[in-house]
């Protein structure tokens, strides 16, 4: 049974013994109501705060337990390896009283909570629906992370909040070089911070704006690495939804990695009926939705450069682009982890292509034409792709029931199209495309942002307060993350060749100082 179940029977049971409170409660039940047993009922908002509480507490004691067994698993094993080894008694007690330090120094190391102030800001990368990416430049060890900050009221307002941990969690649990790396999650009053590895090759958005297209072999490099990204994130349950050239990112090498977990953008679509939906209402063919004639199809040049005019404008938009989004999510009748092989299709067509398969001036009539896509899809004549890219293509984009993927990634690895492709060694290929990455605050690859003028300086919220700050908040309660393995042991290599030698002390980690306590013996 767990600790914090446990801590929360006993305090039940306390609760029952304890001699009844003077205080009558409101019959509005807010400050909680009487059962007609006369027990008190707890208010919504009381019990919202229980089950905060009791989240804590049970992540708390799991972590420490889990510490704790890893650190008496270490002991052991370096007590065996000194049995074995032809060390002196008093050398084996130094070396052992060594690890107990260490051990001692990681622990306050843990403790040590980590806030905005920890990080100086640097450029503005990203701008998303509900906050900045911004380059930073962590004060106590000089390693650059790009910083997203997420404003709490607007995931609030809404409802984004389940979505925000999702992303958190996701992020924290698959360990993918498929996926960009977390280093840690923490709040202050206003914002959610994620703080991840900085990918400085830039998003796919932006390669396809300033290439128009790709050529085969570029884009089966990078649309296989995202059929491996996929197919990691699946293995994990997770269902991205809303993968989009904006969400690939690519690291100094130029391989890709996919972020922004679960911040789906509420895309409205329910002001559209079922009928608007049918295949028989070919909405955007004859007529517009104002019902005057339909403008002279435009050619595929005119249609790259005009989506090229409003990509940005959706990107940074609070309702987003749904160009990627599968039939089944927009028409909210359940989906499962095959709407992200339908993204992925859009994906291929509109790097083969240039724009993405069922563009249109205004979202929602690319919401229609996404529902009727057999009338919808088409290839331009001008354009040339192979037969065995546009039956992939085609496969990708279609009913759940026929799509490929709908059985695992291996349908799709397994296409005709793929054929010869390397799997197990894509992410050790060269890439197709290496971004020119000057030094680590090169944020060239990134389209510039203002910075807005109601900045508010990262240290104010410093300070003992930030804690408290933090903690008051129910709606974000495990939000908090410290990942403390991976940016220093798994440093992406691109970024390590590219530092200067940084005089700072660098973050030791139990796993590198045991390595170093072993190495000798
Ligand atoms: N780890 C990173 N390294 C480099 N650039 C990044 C990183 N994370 C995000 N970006 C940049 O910031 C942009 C916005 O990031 P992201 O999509 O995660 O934000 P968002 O607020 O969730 O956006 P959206 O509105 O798409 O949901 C990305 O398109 C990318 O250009």
């Amino acid at each position: 049974m767990d600790i914090a179940r446990r801590w929360f029977g006993k305090l039940r049971l306390k609760e029952k013994h304890k001699p009844s409170s003077k205080k009558e409660s409101t019959p509005t039940g807010k400050e909680g109501s009487k059962s007609p047993l006369n027990e008190e009922i707890p208010s919504a908002a009381t019990k919202q705060k229980v089950e905060a509480a009791k989240q804590y507490i049970e992540k708390h004691y799991k972590e420490q337990m889990r510490s704790l067994q890893e650190r008496k698993e270490r002991r052991n094993m370096l007590e065996k390896k000194l049995a074995d080894s032809e060390v002196s008694e008093e050398e084996q007690n130094n070396i052992l009283k060594y690890l107990e330090r260490k051990e001692t120094e990681y622990m306050r190391l843990q403790r040590h909570k980590m806030g905005a102030d920890d990080f100086e800001p640097l450029t503005v990368i990203g701008k998303g629906a509900f906050g900045e990416v911004r380059i930073c430049r962590e004060k106590s060890t000089g390693n650059i992370y790009a910083m997203k900050k997420l404003k709490k009221s607007e995931m609030l307002r809404r409802g984004q909040v389940e979505h925000v941990k999702a992303e958190r969690n996701l992020l924290a649990e698959v360990d993918s070089n498929c996926i960009v790396k977390l280093y840690c999650s923490f709040q202050d009053e206003e914002y959610l911070y994620l703080i991840m590895e900085y990918l400085p090759g830039g998003d796919m958005m932006t390669l396809l704006m300033r290439k128009d297209t790709l050529t085969e072999d570029e884009a089966r490099f990078y649309v296989g690495e995202t059929v491996l990204a996929i197919e990691s994130i699946h293995k994990h349950n997770y269902v991205h939804r809303d993968i989009k050239p904006d969400n690939l990112l690519l690291d100094r090498n130029g391989h890709m990695k996919l972020s922004d977990f679960g911040l789906c953008k509420p895309l409205d679509c329910s002001n559209i009926n079922e009928k608007d939906f049918s295949v028989g209402n070919n909405y955007s063919g004859a007529l517009q939705s104002d019902g005057r004639p339909a403008k002279p199809k435009r050619t595929q040049q005119e249609q790259l450069q005009h989506w090229q005019r409003n990509r940005r404008m959706l990107a940074y938009s609070t309702v987003g682009t749904p160009d990627y989004i599968a039939p089944e999510v927009l028409l909210k009748r359940g989906y499962g982890m095959e709407c992200d092989w339908w993204s992925l299709g859009a994906i291929m067509y509109e790097m083969l292509v240039g724009y993405p398969p069922f563009y249109s001036e205004e979202p929602l009539s690319t919401c229609r034409k996404i529902v009727n896509w057999r009338t919808h899809l088409k290839f331009p004549e001008e354009v040339k792709i192979s037969p065995e890219a546009k039956d992939l293509i085609c496969k990708l984009l279609c009913n759940v029931e026929q799509r490929l993927g709908t059985r695992g990634a291996s349908e799709i690895k397994a296409h005709r199209w793929f054929k010869g492709n390397e799997w197990d060694k894509l992410y050790q290929m060269k890439a197709a495309f290496i971004p020119e990455v000057n030094d680590e605050l090169d944020t060239q690859n990134f389209e510039k942002f203002e910075e807005s003028e109601n900045q508010v300086p990262m240290t104010t919220k410093s300070g003992p307060w930030r804690k408290m700050l933090s903690s008051k908040d129910v709606n974000f309660v495990g939000y908090t993350y410290k990942n403390f393995e991976i940016v220093n042991d798994h440093e992406a290599p691109g970024i390590a060749q590219l530092k200067k030698k940084s005089t700072k002390q660098k973050r030791p980690t139990v796993k590198s100082l045991f390595s170093r306590i072993l190495l000798p013996l």
